[in-house]
């Protein structure tokens, strides 16, 4: 005798087809998070960087960079006329000698003090001393306390302190006179009222070095 099944007989589970027709629009999408890529990539992004601490550099140095004022006062020029060497170098021949004094001589005038010469400078001075009178013209003549006076003429060199220059007399009493107080060339170092050397104002003193 066949054996009843017990309960109610089911139907299979209806297989649910895709509806092919639906667009799949009810998973929600994940939003990822990603970044944005810069035009350029990332090694420009460095770069840019880069760039931009340089500018802010160049600002920093921009800030720090000194600012020179300059006193065209002649008469302080004068005044500013430290002290006198004798010139090394002495002993040309008269005709090398008078040969630089020609050239020389074009070079004076309205010449102005210039940075970065002969970079002769000492290690212990400060920045306000390396710029100061960086551009103040440069009298044609100077004297200064009871000196005689000298003729400006080709720069020899800059110091820490300010810059020298060949100073020659104007009116020699001994034309060959090369050492002491009636040297007729001169070595005449310059500085601005502004400078260390000339805390106590400027100096009227001079004096000739061997
Ligand atoms: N008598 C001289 N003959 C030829 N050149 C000179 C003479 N005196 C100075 N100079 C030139 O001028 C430059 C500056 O000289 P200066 O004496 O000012 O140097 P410094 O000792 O470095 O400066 P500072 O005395 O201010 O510390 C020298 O490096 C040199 O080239």
């Amino acid at each position: 005798m066949p054996q009843l099944r017990s309960g109610v007989r089911r139907g299979r589970r209806p297989t649910i087809k895709p509806d092919l027709d639906e667009p799949d629009i009810k998973k929600p999408r994940t939003v990822r998070a990603t970044r944005q890529r810069r035009p350029g990539g990332r090694r420009a992004v460095q770069n840019n960087n880069r760039g931009n601490n340089q500018k802010e550099v160049a600002d920093v140095k921009g800030i720090v960079q000194p600012v020179v004022v300059v006193d065209d006062d002649d008469d302080e020029n004068e005044n500013a006329v430290k002290k006198t060497t004798s010139l090394s170098g002495q002993g040309q021949g008269e005709e090398q000698k008078e040969e630089e004094i020609r050239v020389l001589k074009e070079e004076v005038g309205e010449k102005e003090m210039d940075e970065y010469d002969s970079g002769g400078r000492s290690g212990d001075k400060g920045v306000g001393a390396e710029d100061e009178g960086s551009t103040a013209p440069l009298p044609e003549k100077v004297q200064v306390g009871g000196s005689p006076m000298y003729r400006i003429e080709r720069k020899l060199g800059k110091g820490g302190f300010g810059q020298v220059y060949v100073g020659r007399r104007t009116n020699p009493s001994n034309p060959h006179e090369r050492t002491g107080p009636g040297a007729v060339e001169v070595a005449l170092k310059f500085e601005h009222r502004s400078s260390k050397g000339c805390n106590y104002g400027p100096p009227y003193e001079w004096q000739v070095y061997k």
